[in-house]
């Protein structure tokens, strides 16, 4: 199934008419340079392209009141003099002949995306849209925005085809106060939104924005605000509200659709956000959500006003919709204290109500509200003279990295009786090996002739990941354990920098790792806290690798911030045979680690474990991992002993941090 692209360039045709400093930068340049970028990249010819239409009376007015609607159709008959007076009655926004006509088109094309989407036209898709959406409340446009595109399209998807949860996901750097006001008592709608804060200095200088906004009555722990309170917020930040906020959440959740408010002034560059992750951020941003609800995922755009930031994370955030292989993240720092001061909070006033955060840690001793500036007296932020904007040094960054398909997307080393499933092409050792493996064997590692064979397919498929000619690979050994020992001990460290091994499943792993090539993560039911070290890591499930709850937990919460901060160039996932862990979450753990090293992953399987192949195979061809059903509370010891392993840990591993360092 493809990704569909919605674009069209009338709604490039309204703009601002008269002088307002507050409204210069929302541009049509914005919708083109994008869409352009698309049709440069050769990126739009891959997807389905899918007409807007514009969206009803009746569709605006799930969200829009009456006479917000009646009020909005008068403006394409009115004068300048006109369009200036009604502009007046909002904030951040102006009015244009066209813009009804427009904000229609907009609001339509998020409804065509989530239509084409849930009917399984096609897995996903991306709406280029102006206006945005995300400020616009029930009578009242704001910031840029008169309809509110994604707020109508999560009540058309409840109402049209019957979503039962749907998760919002708003990156865009300002709070979708319009967003929260719509579903703040809806349990069936979970907005999660981070944005520039600043204690409440910054637009809109709404005391709601928040982290304490969790939502009202039964909507409660359904509304999550992340308020960065200062500028200069990197990938390592966004990653870690993601990793121990956000998804733990959302798998607790199990939406059905995921929509995404998808602005990119969240990105470097731009003027309102002054952040500075890059824009490949949004290549993973896109992929971790990319596993929840079966891969339905809407992207709307929103904001972004650097037209070269803007384009460059359009593009990364399309070419993951459509499976390509992600880019590294180079030298991820740690998250800043301000950052995880905002994590600890969030995550402390969220646990009531997700168990799957129940262990988080109170909140900071130092009063954050205090600092929140007292309301009468900002007028937010002052107009930004010319001087000053041209002194804000220009911020330049790295082209993002060419991201490309290897020519085979996944391989298989069987033993010859095995079947191999669709899709995978099967190496054999003997017409793919190089000359240079002769003098490689190492017959003390690969044993008898049976382990030789073995090694020669995992040499391989190993070399041809290095080179990129394969993509990722599934290798069915006769001894996992050994199977690995000889990878890591013989072929992962001198062929690739770094080797992330994950192990599920109980097996003696005994490698001393001191030398950071490899990073051993093993998730078992066996308590293994004697054997410490920076770089073998046992987490251990008291109810083993078949509580679902614990697994995710570990997952979500230690594997990946671990992987992103380790960057490996390969990962070896090994299941070892009796380990218990259920298909779906197996698919899960494959489809997270796919983000990891450009996508090569190798996964190791005992032989006999042949029923799994085609669960595993489907996930490394780039099939969505299905969801995990929903999720039961998890072992209260569990949580306990995971917070004592991120404890431990994070003195070596910044990106497991949730909170301020203790000693402030
Ligand atoms: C869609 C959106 O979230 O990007 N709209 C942003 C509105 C910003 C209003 N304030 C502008 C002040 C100019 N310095
Ligand atoms: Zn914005």
């Amino acid at each position: 199934m493809g990704t569909a692209l919605i674009y069209d360039e009338e709604m490039t045709k309204y703009k601002l008419l008269w002088v307002d400093p507050a409204c210069k930068i929302e541009v049509p340049e914005r919708l083109s340079v994008s869409y352009e970028a698309l049709v440069r990249t050769g990126l739009s010819d891959r997807c389905v392209a899918v007409p807007p239409r514009e969206a009803s009376d009746a569709e605006i007015l799930l969200v829009h009141s009456e006479e917000y609607l009646e009020g909005v159709k008068k403006t394409p008959h009115m004068t300048l003099e006109d369009l200036k007076e009604f502009t007046l009655q909002y904030g951040d926004v102006y009015f244009h002949p066209n813009i009804y006509h427009c904000a229609k088109l907009a609001a339509g094309s998020a409804l065509q995306l989530v239509d084409s989407v849930m009917t399984g036209t096609v897995r996903n898709g991306m709406a280029l849209v102006r206006p945005p959406g995300h400020h616009s409340m029930r009578s009242a446009a704001s910031g840029f925005c008169v309809f509110n595109n994604v707020a109508i399209a999560a009540r058309y998807a409840k109402q049209k085809h019957g979503a039962k949860r749907v998760l919002i996901v708003d990156w865009d750097i300002h709070h979708g106060q319009g967003v929260q006001y719509c579903f703040e008592d809806d349990p069936s709608v979970l907005y999660f939104s981070w944005h520039r804060y600043e204690h409440q200095k910054f637009w809109p200088n709404l005391r709601e924005s928040d982290y304490d906004s969790v939502g009202k009555g039964s909507g409660a722990g359904f509304n999550i605000n992340v308020p960065w309170n200062k500028v200069g917020m990197e990938n390592s930040d966004y990653l870690s509200a993601f990793c121990h906020v956000l998804l733990p959440v959302a798998y607790e959740f199990c939406p059905d659709l995921v929509l995404v408010c998808a602005g990119f002034d969240s990105a470097i560059g731009d003027p309102e956000g002054e952040m500075c992750a890059t824009p490949d951020i949004f290549a993973h941003l896109t992929h971790l959500l990319m596993n929840l609800a079966g891969g339905k995922l809407c992207a709307v755009l929103e904001g972004g006003y650097n037209l070269t930031s803007l384009a460059q994370s359009v593009c990364q955030t399309v070419q993951t919709l459509l499976g390509d292989p992600l880019p590294r993240l180079a030298n991820l720092g740690s998250p800043c204290e301000s950052a995880l001061e905002s994590l600890q909070c969030v995550r402390s006033v969220l646990r009531r109500y997700w168990p799957i955060l129940k262990h988080a840690a109170d909140p900071p001793t130092t009063d954050v509200g205090s600092r929140r500036i007292k309301l009468a007296k900002a007028e937010g932020e002052k107009a930004e003279t010319a001087e000053e904007e041209r002194s804000r040094e220009e911020k330049v960054w790295p082209e993002p990295a060419e991201r490309l398909r290897p020519p085979v997307c996944s391989a298989s080393a069987l033993p010859d009786d095995a079947a191999c499933p669709d899709g995978l092409k099967r190496l054999t050792s003997s017409k793919d090996l190089g000359p240079l493996l002769g003098r490689r064997i190492k017959t003390e590692v690969a044993g008898d002739a049976d382990g030789v064979a073995t090694f020669l397919r995992l040499y391989t498929l190993i070399e041809k990941m290095r080179t990129n000619e394969i993509g990722n690979g599934v290798a069915l050994v006769p001894d996992v354990a050994a199977a690995v020992k000889c990878v890591v001990q013989d072929l992962g460290s001198d062929l690739v920098n770094r080797v992330l091994v994950v192990c599920v499943g109980k097996e003696e792993l005994n490698y001393a790792t001191a030398d950071g090539k490899m990073l051993v993560v093993q998730i078992s039911g066996e308590d293994k806290e004697e054997q410490k070290g920076k770089y073998y890591i046992p987490m251990c499930l008291k109810k083993g690798c078949g509580d679902t709850v614990g697994f995710i937990q570990a997952v979500l919460g230690l594997l990946l911030p671990l992987g992103y901060e380790y960057d490996p160039g390969l990962v070896l996932l090994s299941r070892m045979p009796g380990s218990g862990v259920g298909d779906c979450m197996w698919q899960q753990l494959i489809g997270l680690l796919k983000g990891f090293a450009k996508g090569h992953t190798l996964v190791l399987m005992q032989t006999n474990d042949e029923a799994c192949m085609g669960p595993t195979a489907s996930v490394l061809l780039g099939h969505p991992a299905p969801p995990l059903q929903e999720l039961l509370t998890p072992l209260p010891d569990d949580g306990d002993a995971l917070e004592r392993m991120r404890e431990r840990l994070q003195a070596d591993w910044k990106m497991l941090q949730t909170a301020v360092s203790s000693g402030n």
